[in-house]
């Protein structure tokens, strides 16, 4: 498989005008949304509320957060599975990463904050909050996009609502000699949408419909917004989640930063608007954190679509 051009994700610019809900350029970019997302699950994003000083304070904070020893780290735990510490994983090892969850509320942030550095560590603090909360809100722009562009506005409403933040902070060191550049191995994310940001180290591929694995280049001012296996739910399949992996190919550790939307204590479900004779429902209301449980069961690890398995109808 694969094409004979190189093929390259879709960029989409978040400025200005295009952040005017209404506005022409709103409407045009929303079809670029629609369109980016159904045929790849994710796309480029430059946003213009993100600055270069931003861009570089969170990076400098990331450093600050993995050279705390391994024992401080590991204090990072969570209900949810993938959700706290990740590391010294033996199928990924050069992987490490922290979540902080409800990454857009002070009270998050500050716990998270706290944990790790007990004498605290307000910068952190800040900017962690900070990033979370204007990233958040290129998510909400995009989500707003897509549910206008679908007519499910009202749904997308409730789920608004029902919307949590997980920031994960994420650091691939570099290989060993010996070691292959593995730095996750191809899999969508469980989320209902994830945005990532890289430093200067590229190494994120997402795989397209052809099958050819697709580089995304860093730059400060952009962002991957990609679709997770909850969104397909939702979408009644029209937006399917992408296949990405991440393969570190230079000899230079790798910083990254994740924001994941989860759905808590509401069901995620098909609306009406779409669905009709000729597009059933293809999932049954689910709810999201159940689904991750399920997925990090035997059953829903081997399954091929996790979420099919676990209330396709
Ligand atoms: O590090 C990256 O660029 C991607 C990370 C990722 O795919 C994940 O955490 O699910
Ligand atoms: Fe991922």
């Amino acid at each position: 498989m694969g094409s004979l051009v190189n093929p390259t994700l879709p960029t989409i610019h978040f400025s200005g005008k295009n952040l005017e809900p209404g506005s022409t350029a709103w409407m045009s970019t929303s079809k670029d949304v629609v369109r980016a997302l159904e045929d790849y699950g994710c796309f480029a994003a430059t946003y213009s509320k993100f600055s270069l000083g931003m861009h570089k304070a969170i990076f400098r904070c990331s450093e600050e957060l993995f050279d705390l020893p391994t024992n401080v780290k590991v204090q990072n735990t969570s209900d949810t599975p993938s959700h706290g510490y990740v590391g010294q994983e033996p199928i990924i090892p050069l992987y490490e990463g922290l979540g902080i969850e409800n990454a857009t509320t002070r009270e998050g942030v500050k716990k998270f904050t706290n944990l790790l550095w007990p004498s605290g560590n307000d910068r952190f603090c800040e900017t962690a909050l900070e990033y979370s909360r204007l990233v958040a809100e290129l998510d909400q722009v995009v989500m707003r996009m897509v549910s206008e562009s679908y007519g499910i506005e009202s749904s997308y409403e409730s789920l608004l609502g029902a919307t949590s933040y997980l920031l994960r902070i994420i650091k691939y060191r570099k290989p060993e000699k010996g070691e292959n550049g593995l730095g996750i191995v191809p899999h969508t994310d469980k989320s209902f949408m994830t945005i990532i940001h890289q430093c200067q180290v590229n190494g994120l591929e997402i795989k397209t419909k052809d099958g050819d694995w697709i580089t995304v280049d860093p730059s400060p001012s952009s962002f991957i917004v990609m679709a997770g296996d909850a969104c397909m739910g939702w979408t009644n399949g029209r937006i399917e989640p992408s296949i990405h992996r991440v393969i570190i190919k230079g000899s230079e550790e790798r910083y990254s930063l994740g924001l994941f939307t989860f759905i808590r204590d509401l069901k995620i479900q098909v609306p009406e608007e779409l669905v009709d004779d000729h597009h059933p429902a293809q999932f049954k209301p689910f709810d999201h954190y159940k689904f991750i449980h399920f997925y990090y069961t035997e059953e829903g690890r081997k399954s091929n679509c996790p979420l099919r398995a676990y209330c396709g109808v």
